[in-house]
């Protein structure tokens, strides 16, 4: 038996279909969201990001204005970036790409948005509200994972989830997403800590690797049927590989691959953010 694949693109591309007749209907009462991006410095693999964002931005109809700074910029001229964008009305949204060269402090920077024009939902504010559980931006990568398995039915009420990985990014919200009364998961985080990796992972009908570890999770990992989602990423001379070997498609129930699986939905929930902002900010006027 062979994994029912968990298609990001084509899952995107339905997203991206619902979400330009709400860009449409968002013009029509004359607001037009625009998204930014603050990219810092020449690493080939951040530009390729920030390309595709701009590309996504035309596919549904959003505005996008591009910030480069290059790499030699002071936490200064970076918060300037911020601060100008904070006030541009025709920005309703932004992200600053990361990782941010070393010697600059990324904390202040993101702090330092506005939380109303948070894209990524990684601003204190809107990371304290997900905990509260207050309507906001989601981090986007947590809410794609999300979305993928609500779109294909993979339940996850009751189910046992396991995490791997604990950063800001993706571990630590999706835990947050995943126990919401409206997903039910029990939910465990794992992490270099972990005593028995593969005994965590054995037990749950839901494993979502997020290491940056290739080869971590094989077919014996895992309980046979269970969803797999592969969310690592590591640079290597053969290209981009995941932290799911490949063979794992024989024993898992679904896979989202990488590529292919859950980094076109984190690009399509970004732009949902956009919208959901703007049709925020435009019920209040
Ligand atoms: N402020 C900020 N927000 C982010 O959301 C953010 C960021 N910084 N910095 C970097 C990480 C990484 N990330 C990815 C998004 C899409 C794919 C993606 O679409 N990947 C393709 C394959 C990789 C490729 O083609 O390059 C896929 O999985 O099919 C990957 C990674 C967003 N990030
Ligand atoms: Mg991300």
């Amino acid at each position: 038996m062979s994994a029912t694949i968990l298609d990001g693109k084509a899952t995107r591309n339905t997203i991206f279909a619902e979400l330009r007749q709400r860009v449409d209907a968002l013009r029509a009462r004359g607001v037009t969201p625009g998204l930014a991006t603050v990219l810092v410095g020449d690493d080939p693999g951040s530009h390729a990001y920030v390309r595709g964002k701009h590309r996504d931005c035309a596919k549904v109809g959003i505005e996008s204005i591009r910030v480069d700074l290059p790499a030699t910029a002071s936490q200064g001229e970076v918060e300037a970036a911020v601060d100008e964008l904070n006030a541009d009305p025709a920005c309703t949204g932004y992200l600053v790409q990361l990782p941010l060269p070393g010697r600059l402090d990324a904390g202040t920077v993101l702090e330092r948005i506005d939380p109303a024009k948070d894209a990524d939902g990684l601003q204190p504010v809107n990371l304290g509200r997900l905990v509260l559980g207050e309507p906001g931006p989601l981090p986007c990568t947590p809410r794609g994972i999300v979305e993928l398995l609500r779109r294909y039915d993979v339940p996850l009420a009751g189910a046992n989830v396991a995490v791997v990985g604990r950063g800001v990014t993706v571990g630590r919200p999706l835990g947050l997403l995943l126990t919401r009364r409206s997903e039910n998961a029990t939910v465990t985080l794992c992490h270099t800590g972990t005593r028995d990796l593969d005994a965590e992972l054995r037990r749950a009908d839901v494993v979502v690797a997020a290491a940056g570890v290739p080869g971590l999770v094989r077919p014996d990992s895992i309980k046979p049927g269970a969803a797999v989602l592969d969310v690592g990423i590591t640079r290597t001379a053969e290209g981009l590989v995941g932290d799911v070997a490949p063979e794992t498609r024989e024993t898992a129930g679904y896979l989202a691959p990488m590529p292919g699986g859950v980094g076109p939905m984190t690009r399509a929930m970004l732009l949902l953010n956009v919208v959901e902002a703007a049709e925020r900010a435009a019920d209040r006027a």
